[in-house]
Parts: C-alpha cells; structure tokens; sequence
C-alpha cells in the first residue's frame, strides 16, 4: 500500500490554546497537497453536531472522546488520514480509543502538544481563560478542571518554543518515519 493510502488516527491532545487546531490544519494542507486523503474532525464542530447536548462533565467528555474516537478508527480503516484536534483530558478515555484502533489493526498516534498553561492562558484564543478568572465559567481544563497529559505519547510538541511550521513539520516527520507520509 502506498503512503497516501495509509489510513491513520493522529490524536492531538492538550489543553485549550494549546495549538492543537492550528497544527492539524496546517499539517492537513501539506498532507492534502500531497494526495493523501484528510479529515479533521474538529472539537467545536463535533460538538454541535455529533455531539451536540453533551457538556464537559467527565462522563461527558468520556462519551465525546469516544464518538470521535469510532468515526476516526472507521475513517482511517478506509484510508483516510484523521487528525483529531480535541482536548481529552482523561487518560482512560485516551487509552480506550488507543485499543479500539490496535483492535481493529488501525494506525494511531498520539501527539502531547504540551503548551504550558501560563502560554495558554495568554493566548487564551476563545477568551476561555479570562472568563474563568472573571469567575463567568467554571470547569476550564488545566485551571480547574483536570488535565491527565500523556506519560508515553508518541510525540511531543513544545509549541511554545516552535513556529506553527516547525511544529507541523515535526508531526509530519513522525508519520514519514511510521510509514504514513
Ligand atoms: N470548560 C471547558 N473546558 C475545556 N474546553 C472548553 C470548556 N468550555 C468550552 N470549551 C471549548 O470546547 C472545546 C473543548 O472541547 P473538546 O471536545 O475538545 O473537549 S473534551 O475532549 O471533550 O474535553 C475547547 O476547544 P479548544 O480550545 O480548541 O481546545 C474549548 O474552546
Ligand atoms: N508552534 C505553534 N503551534 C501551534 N499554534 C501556535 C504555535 N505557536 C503559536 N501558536 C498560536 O497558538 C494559538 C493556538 O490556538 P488553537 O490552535 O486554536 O489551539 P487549540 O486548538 O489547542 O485550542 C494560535 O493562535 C496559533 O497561531
């Protein structure tokens, strides 16, 4: 099978603001200039639609990760290469989909993109981290609500010490050296 032809999960976890969004579309471009075949299943759009209804409490982010974990495994069965750009804080939730993959004999990888909190909390893309400390929100991931990050992931990104470009270049040599780029 050729590479454009290989199917993979590319799960990007971290806290919001982190760059995960920023990273899977910047590598998405390079991938479909390439002639891969590319999904991004986006946090945000998940939620209105997939997910719709579901809240951030633990069972629902659970039940949200694990959504997008099936589509993903059934996409990349079929060749498509699937960067997941969401949150998913609980370990226990990450690992189920991780097996639901190796189950199915389906790539996956995990990627930390491991922007410290105080760099999030500055860039703060949704005003996220402003309204919590205005005290209009409450449960934001990595202030106070958990964040379980990886011990192992296959990969992880500094991205505060990096471009958007070097950050994508490094996830895309990750792929090239598992045989999917
Ligand atoms: N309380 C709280 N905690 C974390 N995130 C919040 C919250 N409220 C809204 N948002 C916005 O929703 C996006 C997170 O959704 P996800 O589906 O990625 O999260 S999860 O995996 O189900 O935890 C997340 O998107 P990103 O900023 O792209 O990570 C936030 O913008
Ligand atoms: N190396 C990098 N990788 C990803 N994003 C970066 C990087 N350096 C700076 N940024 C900026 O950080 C912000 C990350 O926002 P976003 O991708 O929406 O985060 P998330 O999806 O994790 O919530 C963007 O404004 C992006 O331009």
């Amino acid at each position: 099978m050729s590479v454009t032809e290989t199917g993979a999960t590319i799960w990007l976890t971290g806290l919001p603001s982190a760059g995960k969004t920023t990273i899977a579309y910047e590598l998405a471009g390079r991938l479909r200039g390439e002639g891969h075949r590319v999904e991004v299943l986006d946090g945000d759009e998940i939620r209105e639609f997939l997910s719709a209804g579901l809240g951030f409490s633990r069972e629902d982010r659970h039940t949200n990760v694990q959504r997008i974990g099936f589509v993903a495994e059934l996409l990349a069965a079929n060749g498509v290469k699937v960067l997941v750009p969401v949150i998913a804080p609980y370990a226990d939730s990450r690992d189920a989909v991780r097996k639901r993959h190796q189950a199915e004999g389906t790539a996956y990888l995990e990627v930390h993109v491991a922007t410290p909190v105080e760099v999030c909390s500055v860039r703060d893309v949704k005003g996220l981290y402003a309204k919590q400390a205005a005290g209009e929100i409450s449960g934001l991931t990595g202030v106070d609500d958990p964040y379980e990050a990886p011990e192992s992931p296959d990969l992880r990104i500094e991205s505060h010490q990096q471009t958007v470009q070097e950050s994508a270049a490094e996830l895309y040599a990750l792929l090239s050296e598992r045989g999917a780029a």
